[in-house]
């Protein structure tokens, strides 16, 4: 229920559909593509998670802010996310780890929020009709007023958020998951030897970081429009293409950089954005999926091995644009078939377009890291001389 001072706002789709409810975060007006996800956990990773910026959240479960927030949880330096809408918002967190409550940090960050929403039913109408444009505000009630401003919004097709979200400078990051929140230590211990992965930053998450790491690599992570040569200077054992926000048919500087890389011949692991992206440097095309896949129970496999995966994503590789004399479908996204994993046939080379770091969701897929220092191994024997 509300409080007795809550502040009315407005939320407009961009077929003008409208819902009323109240203000929670900051107030005043939010445009961006809206999107729904349907984890039962891990809200504050979502709104930090930079791969949704540009995008106002509807998050199906029904109430928000119950565990508040902390400094831990963040998958970036603030929250990402255009808006968040809700049902119901919780104004007193109870959590041995909350430093602060979901309402006032959104409202610090200047990010507004709305809840009282049947979020059910919007999130029906979007499955329905497809993720689309919508406004959220407290300044402007009127809604042939917000709605005439989420009309003249840009479309998330052919957008280049990258360069809003990429890191400006480089630096290296070294900090495994903390000991008590390891759920892999037999896995970990076994891969300590030391490996330098240079992660091209679209966006990425900071749990990436810290799985890449607690696998033993020193991760040196770079702006998004670093040359190949540039990062062949850092001598990697590896390449990681991160995750990042928009359409990645428009990120052609990292497409270029992926495709002179592969020749390279390094290992290269892609999650998410850079898993799209290896795919277009491989010669294949995205198309945009009708709502996207944002949840933390999304099958994922091909034959034997199933596993339950976090995903976040709008875009999709298309399957009959893959080169198949080169590349090979790896994992399907078993609840409709598109593609969810790519492996090339004869590199080291491979991407996922879900998140095997999860943070938040299972760790199902959490071996890929595994996979990947294994390729960086194999690939140091090889140039030694021992295999
Ligand atoms: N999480 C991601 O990297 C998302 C990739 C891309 N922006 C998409 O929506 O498909």
């Amino acid at each position: 229920m509300p409080q007795s001072d809550a502040i009315p706002a407005l939320l407009v789709l961009a077929d003008g559909t409208t819902y009323r409810g109240w203000s929670f975060g900051a107030t005043g007006t939010a445009i961006g593509e809206v999107v729904f996800n349907t984890g039962m956990t891990g809200y504050q990773e979502v709104l930090t998670d930079p791969s949704y910026c540009g995008q106002i959240v509807i998050f199906t479960y029904p109430e928000l802010g119950n565990t508040g927030v902390n400094p831990l949880d963040e998958e970036s330096e603030r929250p990402q996310v255009q808006g968040a809408i809700a049902r119901n918002i919780c104004h007193k967190p109870s959590n041995w780890r909350s430093t602060q409550s979901l309402p006032d940090y959104l409202k610090q960050h200047q990010v507004p929020g709305i809840y009282g929403i049947d979020t059910r039913a919007l999130t029906r109408k979007i499955r329905m009709f497809g993720a689309m444009n919508g406004g959220i505000s407290t300044s402007i009630l009127d809604e042939a007023e917000l709605l005439e401003k989420v009309q003249a919004a840009p479309s998330m097709k052919g957008l280049n958020l990258v360069r809003q979200v990429t890191t400006p400078t480089v630096y290296e990051w070294s900090d495994p998951t903390t000991a008590i929140w390891e759920f892999n230590p037999v896995g970990v211990a076994n891969s300590q030897e030391s490996f330098t992965v240079v992660a091209l930053d679209f966006g990425i998450k900071r749990n990436i970081l810290r799985r890449l790491a607690a696998y033993g690599c020193r991760v040196i992570v770079v702006p998004a429009d670093t040359s190949s040569e540039e990062i062949l200077k850092y001598n990697p054992d590896g390449i990681f293409l991160s995750n990042g926000p928009g359409d990645p048919s428009a990120v052609t500087e990292g497409i270029e950089t992926a495709k002179a890389l592969l020749s390279a011949e390094k290992p290269i692991f892609g999650i998410c954005m850079g898993h799209q992206i290896l795919g277009h440097a491989l010669g294949a095309e995205t198309f945009k999926l009708k709502f996207g896949h944002r949840g933390l129970n999304q099958p994922a496999g091909l034959q034997e091995r199933i596993e339950i995966t976090s995903q976040n994503h709008s875009f999709a590789i298309d399957p009959d644009s893959l080169p198949k004399t080169h590349v090979e479908i790896s994992h399907l996204n078993l609840n409709d078939r598109t593609i969810a994993g790519l492996r090339h046939k004869s590199l080291p080379v491979f991407s996922v377009q879900y998140h095997p770091e999860a943070s938040p969701g299972p760790h199902d897929a959490d071996y890929l890291f595994e996979k990947f220092v294994q390729s960086m191994q194999a690939a140091r024997s090889t140039v030694s001389g021992i295999s």
